[in-house]
Order: structure tokens, then C-alpha cells, then sequence
């Protein structure tokens, strides 16, 4: 299928940069919306449906960040990038603290405007939250995102933790944007996707000769994190020995390549997650003690989606939005009926289900509205076959996930033992589970 194209809505008044911005996109197949006033930009439909926003900080009615304040105010910012001169830097950081997606330099080369456009546009469609809903609308996410304001400016570690799919990872991300490491990469790791044998190396990398088959050095995620932050994701998951090397990385600030004998100092910010309690897993000698309270300094706990119902409307609208604008079709909504279901629905899976959910959704339903069994196929009544066909792959993924959890229940929750019993990789079940949704069960302890 096609890519739509992206959706550039640009505010400048200097119409010989506005032109060539404006060539340029139409040139990379960009469609473009231009503004030259901020009244004019804010009184167009077109701004709020922009995949990225291009604004000056200087205009002659207002500032850019005028504007973005206003689209804040009333709930609805798309991303902005702002394009800012050397002496409004202050203000451009501000501003992405606020929630704004990026800022560039003037003068500057235009491969690197158009690298940083791209890059921006497709993280808020990829879903990554924009000014438009954050962590949610709830008071629970309210708070603790008013929490992580106030983690933001310094460099503790902080450990966020909730159960799986609840947004942990997006979390993460919006605090390394709103922090002073936002200049630096965001580096995340999965400590529970990476064989266990591989992570060592993975994270602090290795010296040339370290091990047999290292031919060449390599360079960790630690030290590539340079400035940013370091996403320690799944750290419950952690093998015991190389906690013991993650301590030392938070203690001492420094770590060593395998193979290494000079210690590297640690620029950047480490951030844990995990659906893990950690206090029983070191109860049961699972997880270090010393180790959970280093992590643990300022903690922030997502809520699971059930007990915030606002989120799971406002989210199902969002997603319905970025489903039918990838799958290019059109609803109008839900369903009372859909509504109603998901309300009750316990969402294990949280928010990766909900999303799931609904592009499965999108992709199946045939009326004007999302029906009850277009999002919850594993609960309607079969239907006649002359309402049609859900796709193989739903019925593939299904029949997976029933497997799955079954052998999940046969192994007691173990999930190395379900691995086997499956005949598949620890690491294949893991992104299974991840992709149908099926939390880990450890988190329902
Ligand atoms: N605030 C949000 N806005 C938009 N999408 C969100 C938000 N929070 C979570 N999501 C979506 O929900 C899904 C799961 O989010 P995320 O990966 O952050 O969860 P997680 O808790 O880190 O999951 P896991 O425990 O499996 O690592 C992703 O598709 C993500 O885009």
C-alpha cells in the first residue's frame, strides 16, 4: 500500500524561505499547508491535522511559541518543530519541555531540515505521543505527569514501573524530552528480548580478542548513550551477574568493555522499567536488593488502562484516528455498544491491546460505525458467514495466543519452561506475547 503523504504545515513570514521550504517538500512529496501570520495559521483546520508543524519563533502578530501555547491550551497540538535563530535557544528549549517535538538551528543545510521533519512526523504517527494526549487524560496520568515534570531537570535514575503495555516505554521517552537530556540520543535496551549471554556485551560492548568471534571492538548501548538516556526496559528480567555490573554503572558512573581495562565514565541518564514487583523478586533472591534501591530513587507507577476509563475512550478515538489513516478507510466512531464493551474489558495487555485492538478493527469492520465484534471477534457470537471472512492472520494470531497461554498455565508461568514446551526461542515467545498482547505472568502476581 502507498504511504500517505506527509502532511507539512509550515509558518514563516519571509516568503523567500518559505518558498524554498516549500518547493523542497513538494519536491520530496510532501504536501504542505503555508501560513505567514501566526492569526492566519491558528484560524486553519489544516493546522490541527498536520502530521508536523514547521513554525518560525519570530512573527509579526505573535510568537511561535504563542501559538503553541494556544493550541495547548485548547487540548490539540500537533507536533511542532521549531525553527529558531541562535539567540532564542532558551526559548526553543522551553518549548520542548513544554512538549514541542524538536528545534533546528538557523541557517541551516537542508538535508538536515528534512532528516529532522521526516523523523518527527513519523514518530507521531508511529504513536508516539504529540501535545495532542500525552501520557492520557486521566487524573492518575495527570498526576503522574505532573511526577515526571519534576523528575525531569535532574539526572537520578528513575524507575517506572506498571504492567505490561500500560505505556512505560513511551513514558520514558516524554522524560527524556522534557529533561536536560534531550540533546543526547535516547537509547533503549531490552533486556528481556536480548538472549541473556549476548546482554553483557550488548549494553557495556567489547574490546577486539575479548571473547572468541569478537574480531572487531564494539561499542555498548551505555556508551553510545553520549549525553542522552540510557532505557534500561525490563531490568526485572535482568540476569544476577550483570545486575551486579548495572549497580556498578550507576554507583561509580563508569563501566568497563569486556576485555577492557580502563573504566569509561557514563555521560547520560539511566531510566528502568519494569511489570516486575521488585521487592518480591529480591525477596526471592531474584533481583539484587542494592540495586533495586539505587534505581529506585524517583519512581513513577503507570496505572493498569481498567481503572482509568477516561483514558481507554480518549485512547480508543486516538488510535481509531491513526488506524484508519494508515489503513486508509474511514468510520465514524464506535459503537455504544463497542464502548460499552471496552469499558468493561479487563485489558491485560493495556494499551498495546487497545491499539491492537482497534486496527484490527478498522481493518475488519464493514459498517459506518466499529460493531462490538470488529474489536472483540474472541467474544461475539460466530457470525454468518455472509457477513464475512475475518482475515487468516486473526484467526492465525488467535489460535496462537490461546496456544500460548495454555502453555503458559501448563509451565506454571515459567516462561523459559513455556518457551520449550513450544519449541521455540525464549526470545521468540517474548515478542509473541508482546505482539498478541499477553502479559507476562509474573505481573499478575
Ligand atoms: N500516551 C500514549 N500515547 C499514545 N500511544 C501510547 C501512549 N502510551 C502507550 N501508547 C502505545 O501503547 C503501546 C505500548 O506502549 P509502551 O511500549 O510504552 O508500553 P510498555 O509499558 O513499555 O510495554 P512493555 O511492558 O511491553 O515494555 C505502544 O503501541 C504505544 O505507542
Amino acid at each position: 500500500m502507498q504511504p500517505e503523504p506527509l502532511r507539512v504545515g509550515l509558518i514563516e513570514d519571509d516568503t523567500i524561505m518559505g518558498e524554498a521550504i516549500v518547493q523542497r517538500l513538494a519536491l520530496e512529496g510532501c504536501s504542505v499547508d503555508w501560513w505567514t501570520s501566526g492569526r492566519e495559521a491558528l484560524g486553519s483546520a489544516a493546522l490541527d491535522t498536520a502530521d508536523i508543524v514547521v513554525c518560525d519563533i519570530r512573527l509579526p502578530d505573535m510568537t511561535g511559541e504563542d501559538i503553541y501555547r494556544e493550541k495547548l491550551d485548547a487540548g490539540h497540538a500537533p507536533p511542532f518543530l521549531f525553527v529558531t535563530g541562535f539567540g532564542e535557544i532558551d526559548q526553543a528549549v522551553r518549548l520542548m519541555r513544554l512538549g514541542a517535538s524538536d528545534y533546528l538551528l538557523k541557517p541551516f543545510v537542508f538535508d538536515e531540515f528534512l532528516l529532522r521533519v521526516r523523523d518527527n512526523a513519523r514518530k507521531s504517527r508511529d504513536g508516539e505521543p504529540s501535545g495532542l494526549l500525552r501520557l492520557g487524560v486521566s487524573a492518575q496520568m495527570r498526576a503522574a505527569e505532573r511526577l515526571l515534570d519534576r523528575y525531569a531537570p535532574n539526572d537520578l535514575p528513575v524507575l517506572i514501573t506498571g504492567e505490561t503495555g500500560v505505556g512505560k516505554e513511551v513514558t520514558a521517552r516524554l522524560l527524556h524530552k522534557r529533561s536536560p537530556f534531550a540533546q543526547g540520543p535516547f537509547v533503549a535496551v531490552n533486556c528481556a528480548a536480548i538472549p541473556a549471554d549476548l546482554l553483557e556485551s550488548e549494553i557495556f560492548g567489547h574490546e577486539r580478542g575479548a571473547f572468541t568471534g569478537a574480531e572487531r571492538q564494539h561499542l555498548g548501548y551505555a556508551e553510545r548513550t553520549q549525553g542522552g538516556t540510557l532505557f534500561l526496559d525490563e531490568i526485572g528480567d535482568m540476569p544476577l551477574a550483570l545486575q551486579a555490573k548495572i549497580l556498578r554503572l550507576v554507583e561509580d558512573r563508569s563501566f568497563y568493555r569486556i576485555g577492557g581495562e580502563r573504566p569509561i565514565p557514563f555521560r547520560g541518564r539511566i531510566v528502568a522499567a519494569t511489570h516486575r514487583d521488585l521487592i518480591e523478586a529480591s525477596r526471592a533472591r531474584d533481583f539484587r536488593e542494592d540495586l533495586y534501591y539505587r534505581l529506585a530513587v524517583l519512581t513513577l507507577e503507570l496505572p493498569p488502562l481498567r481503572k482509568r476509563p477516561e483514558d481507554i475512550v480518549r485512547f480508543m478515538g486516538l488510535f481509531l484516528e491513526e488506524a484508519c489513516r494508515s489503513q486508509n478507510r474511514t468510520f465514524k466512531g464506535f459503537s455504544s455498544m463497542a464502548e460499552e464493551l471496552a469499558l468493561g474489558h479487563p485489558w491485560r495487555g493495556n494499551l498495546r491491546e487497545l491499539r491492537n485492538r482497534v486496527e484490527r478493527a478498522v481493518a475488519v469492520g464493514n459498517q459506518e460505525r466499529i460493531l462490538p465484534q470488529d474489536m472483540f471477534p474472541d467474544r461475539a457470537e460466530p457470525s454468518p458467514v455472509a457477513e464475512g471472512f475475518v482475515p487468516l492472520s486473526g484467526v492465525r494470531d488467535e489460535a496462537e495466543r490461546r496456544h500460548i497461554e495454555r502453555a503458559l498455565d501448563a509451565s506454571g508461568g515459567q516462561v523459559t519452561e513455556a518457551a520449550r514446551l513450544l519449541g521455540i526461542s525464549r526470545t521468540t515467545l517474548w515478542e509473541k506475547m508482546t505482539r498478541l498482547g499477553i502479559p507476562s505472568p509474573r505481573s499478575e502476581s
